[in-house]
C-alpha cells in the first residue's frame, strides 16, 4: 500500500492518504463505472483517476467492457488489507435529506411543470442544476428552522431556480436573486409575473464587486451553491453573510467532495469560523442531487476519465451546510480580483 501511496503523490498535488485508496478500491468493489465509483469513493475526481491509473499499472485493476474491475491479485490484495464495497444505507423515503416532501407534493408538482423548459446549463458558469425534490428539499428544509416564513430571503446564483420554489410557497416576505447569467435572470422574471408574484427583486450583478449599500445587512436568510474554489467560498458564501442583518441569522450552501479533498473543507470551515465568524450548525450528506449537465465531453473530468463513457445517473451530490451568524460575524465587504480561478483550483474538474 505504502508504494501505491508514493507513485500516487508523484503524479498529484492534491492530498493522498492510504484512506484514499482504501476509498477507492472499496468503491470499486461497490460499482464498475466510473462516475458512480468517484460518487461512492467521496474523493475527488482527478485523484480517484491518478488511484485508478497506478492500481491499474500495478496489476490490481483493469477496464473490461467499460467497466473499472478488480483482477484477482486486486482481489487478493483488498483482501488481505480487510476492504470491503461500501454499503448504501441512504434513507428509501428521504433520499438521505432528513427532510420529509410528504406535505409539499403539490408545491413539487407546480414546480416541475413551470420549469419544463428552464434554460439549460451553460460551461462558461459552472452552472448545473439539482433534481426538482432537491430544490424543493432546500425550501422545506429551511422553512424548518424558522428561515423562511415572513423573513426576506437572498438567492446568490439561482440555476437551480430555488427562487421560484420559493415565490411559490408564498413563505418569505421578499425574495432577491442575483444571477450573472441573463437567461435565468428573464426566466425567473417571467415566471413571478405569470404566477402574479410581486415581491421579487432581481439583480443582475457580478458578486466579485463590492456589494451595493442596498443589499448589504439587509436579509434574514441567504442560499447559495458556489464552485468549491476557496476563493468561490469566500466570494459566493461571503458576500452572502454581508446581505444578513446581523446575529442569529441563516445561509444555506452546498459543498461537493468531487471537487474538494476534506484537506481544502478544513481551510474553508476555517474560512467560515475564522474569517466571517460564524458557526457551522448543519452539514446535511449528499443533500444536493445533480442532473448531469450536458457538457461533461468538454471538462477536464471527461479529459481525466478513464472509460468514456457519459454518466448515466446522477452521481455528483453536495453536502448542504447551514451556517448562523452571532455577535462579531462578518461577510466579505472588498473586492474579489479572481478570473477564471474562481472557478478553477488542482481538485476541481467539473467547471
Ligand atoms: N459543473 C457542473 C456541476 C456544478 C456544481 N456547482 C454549481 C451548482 C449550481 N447549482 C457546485 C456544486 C456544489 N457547490
Amino acid at each position: 500500500m505504502k508504494e501505491i501511496v508514493a507513485k500516487v503523490k508523484e503524479r498529484t498535488s492534491i492530498p493522498v492518504y492510504e484512506r484514499s485508496v482504501e476509498n477507492v478500491i472499496s468503491a470499486i468493489m461497490t460499482s464498475g463505472d466510473f462516475w458512480s465509483i468517484v460518487d461512492v469513493s467521496e474523493e475527488p475526481l482527478p485523484l480517484v483517476c491518478d488511484i485508478i491509473d497506478v492500481l491499474k499499472e500495478n496489476g490490481y485493476v483493469e477496464i473490461k467492457e467499460n467497466e473499472i474491475v478488480l483482477t484477482n491479485k486486486g482481489e487478493e490484495f483488498a483482501k488481505e488489507l480487510g476492504i470491503g464495497p461500501k454499503i448504501n444505507a441512504t434513507c428509501k423515503c428521504c433520499e438521505g435529506r432528513a427532510v420529509s416532501l410528504d406535505d409539499y407534493k403539490d408545491l413539487l408538482e407546480r414546480f416541475k411543470e413551470i420549469v419544463k423548459n428552464r434554460p439549460q446549463p451553460l460551461h462558461e458558469f459552472d452552472q448545473g442544476y439539482v433534481t426538482p425534490e432537491t430544490t424543493v428539499s432546500r425550501v422545506i428544509l429551511m422553512h424548518s428552522r424558522g428561515d423562511l416564513l415572513n423573513k426576506e430571503v437572498f438567492v446568490l446564483g439561482d440555476d437551480d431556480l430555488t427562487s421560484i420554489a420559493l415565490m411559490l410557497s408564498g413563505l418569505p416576505k421578499r425574495i432577491a436573486v442575483v444571477d450573472i447569467d441573463d437567461r435565468l435572470i428573464k426566466f425567473i422574471e417571467k415566471t413571478a409575473d405569470e404566477i402574479g408574484y410581486n415581491n421579487l427583486e432581481i439583480l443582475t450583478l457580478d458578486i466579485r464587486k463590492p456589494l451595493p449599500d442596498y443589499l448589504v445587512g439587509k436579509f434574514d436568510t441567504f442560499i447559495t451553491d458556489p464552485p468549491e474554489t476557496l476563493n468561490a467560498v469566500r466570494t459566493f458564501i461571503g458576500r452572502g453573510i454581508a446581505t444578513l442583518k446581523g446575529p442569529r441569522c441563516a445561509g444555506y450552501f452546498g459543498i461537493t467532495r468531487r471537487e474538494s479533498s476534506i484537506d481544502k473543507w478544513r481551510n474553508l470551515q476555517k474560512i467560515l469560523i475564522n474569517e466571517f465568524n460564524v458557526v457551522i450548525t448543519d452539514i446535511i450528506r449528499n443533500f444536493n442531487h445533480y442532473i448531469n449537465w450536458g457538457y461533461e465531453k468538454e471538462t477536464k473530468a471527461w479529459r481525466l476519465a478513464p472509460v468514456k463513457v457519459l454518466p448515466k445517473d446522477i452521481w455528483y451530490r453536495s453536502y448542504m451546510y447551514r451556517i448562523e451568524t452571532l455577535e462579531g460575524s462578518k461577510g466579505l465587504m472588498e473586492e474579489m480580483n479572481v478570473g477564471q480561478e474562481l472557478y478553477d483550483d488542482e481538485e476541481s474538474s467539473t467547471t
